[in-house]
């Protein structure tokens, strides 16, 4: 007879990702009528992975990520993170970071970390050792009573990832958060960003027009079709970890760009 432990074995449920979307459809309203942007998407993202996704302008990237969010509600299908629905905003289980910081002009950098902490009236001394910590975490401990508009572009999207961060939520989701930048500070942001996930250990989702930005961050590249947005191919990425600017010329970095590129570049007219 079968030892109890292994029946409850085999009995367990398959381990879950942290989130999973299934059947999402999405079609908008508009007076030329309805605009199907998201058509049967479905996607797992394991606990602690870093998952970019990449499409064609758009394929529905934004779309699907204020679904996942809880900003937007798909017209069909489900989002679970965490094993719950997500059906409203849920800073608890989800930060956001946009490709704007969108930043409060009035709050130095401490108080617009801090704000949803605010919001939860949370009391201020929480608030603030929180806020903080968040701040050193991105590498902005010394700026904490700096206004945005006497703060960098890179310097704001820390304090917007700091934002986004200081509920602790399991998830984070960042919308093109490095696109408005220089290169050279975005090549910067993003390894600074490995480096605060690998402290962090978060569910990450992060959507990029860049391909050589999704090889460098990505565990994993789930790749759009054009409108109406479908995963077309999800790419594992087996570059080693700490990844490095070296091996954006390696043969292997190369081919896996490639592979994105051949998929999603425009037909030939
Ligand atoms: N509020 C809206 N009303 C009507 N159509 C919309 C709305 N928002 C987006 N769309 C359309 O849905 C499709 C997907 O848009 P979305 O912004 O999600 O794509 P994207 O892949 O993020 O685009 P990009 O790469 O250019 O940022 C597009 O055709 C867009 O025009």
């Amino acid at each position: 007879m079968q030892p109890l432990a292994e029946l409850n074995r085999d009995a367990a449920p398959a381990p879950r990702g942290m989130i999973e979307v299934s059947g999402l459809n999405h079609a908008y309203a508009t007076r030329q009528g309805p605009v199907q942007a998201l058509e049967n998407v479905a996607l797992t993202v394991g606990q602690g992975r870093f998952t970019v996704i990449v499409g064609p302008s758009g394929c529905g990237k934004s779309s699907l990520l204020m679904m996942l969010a809880g900003l937007r509600a798909a017209s069909a299908g489900q989002i679970l993170c965490a094993g719950r629905p997500i059906t409203a905003p849920d800073p608890d289980r989800v930060g956001v970071v946009f490709q704007e910081a969108n930043l409060f002009p009035w709050l130095t950098a401490l108080d617009n970390v801090a704000f949803p902490l605010t919001l939860r009236r949370a009391p201020k001394a929480e608030r603030q050792a929180r806020a903080r910590a968040m701040l050193e975490l991105v590498g902005l401990g010394d700026a904490a009573t700096r206004y945005p508009h006497e703060l960098s572009g890179g310097m704001k999207q820390r304090v917007s990832i700091a934002r986004g961060l200081v509920q602790d939520p399991p998830v984070l989701l960042l919308d093109e958060p490095f696109a408005a930048l220089d290169e050279q500070t975005r090549m910067a942001m993003g390894e600074e960003l490995l480096r605060i996930w690998a402290a962090t250990r978060k569910t990450v989702v992060f959507v990029t027009h860049s391909l050589t930005e999704a090889v460098y961050l990505a565990d994993e590249v789930l790749v759009m079709s054009a409108r109406p947005g479908r995963i077309i191919d999800r790419m594992p990425v087996p570059l080693p970890r700490p990844r490095s600017y070296e091996m954006m010329a390696s043969a292997e970095f190369g081919r896996l760009r490639d592979r994105i590129w051949q998929q999603i570049k425009a037909p030939a007219r």
